[in-house]
């Protein structure tokens, strides 16, 4: 089945997390199971913190892009719209909280399981659980927002 991410147009498909384009990222993938978004993720041995588990930086990685995928596709979805249809839906990240529960080991795939929570004008909350052989190690919360048409354009500062 097709994941979000192989449905993101060229000009977003470079992000670290989810860019299908970007040769050294996670390139991870989202799909619909029911109302659930869930991605499925094996870390590699470098994704390391305590020998024998993954990184938390990791972790919130993955739920960041696993929540902003999931944000695009919920969109899509309350407007029974495709995936691929114009205009693209297209979300960043306002906040993202993770709270860490236990260690999460590193020798088998992790599970993230989406819901969303809250679908107002351009923004969307998604809460993910993140669970490793089945046993939830960290829980996501991640406040997406519809990207502006100027994004990345304002001087910093
Ligand atoms: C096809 C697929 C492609 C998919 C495209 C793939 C892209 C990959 C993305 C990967 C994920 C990332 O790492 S993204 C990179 C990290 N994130 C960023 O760089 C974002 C930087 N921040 C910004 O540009 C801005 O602050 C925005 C866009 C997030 C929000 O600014 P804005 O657009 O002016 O928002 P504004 O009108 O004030 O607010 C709109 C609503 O959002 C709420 N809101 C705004 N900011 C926050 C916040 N930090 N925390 C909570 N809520 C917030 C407001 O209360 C309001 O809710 P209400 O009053 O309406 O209820």
């Amino acid at each position: 089945m097709d994941a979000f991410q192989d449905h993101y147009p060229e000009n977003v498909a470079h992000c670290y997390g989810c860019g299908r384009l970007n040769d050294h990222g996670h390139q991870i993938k989202t799909v619909w199971e029911g109302d659930e978004t869930v991605t499925r993720f094996t870390p590699e041995p470098y994704h390391t913190s305590v020998p024998g588990f993954v990184y938390g930086g990791l972790i919130a990685s993955l739920i960041d892009c696993h929540s902003t995928g999931s944000a695009a596709a919920a969109m899509y979805r309350a407007e029974g719209r495709d995936l691929d249809s114009l205009p693209p839906f297209r979300f960043v990240t306002g906040s993202l909280h993770v709270d860490f529960l236990k260690p999460t080991p590193i020798d088998g795939p992790i599970e993230l399981r989406g819901r969303i929570t809250e679908v107002k004008g351009r923004k969307v909350v998604v809460e993910t659980a993140v669970l490793a052989a089945g046993v939830l190690t960290a829980r996501g919360n991640v406040v997406a927002i519809q990207m502006p048409e100027d994004f990345g354009t304002a001087k910093p500062g």
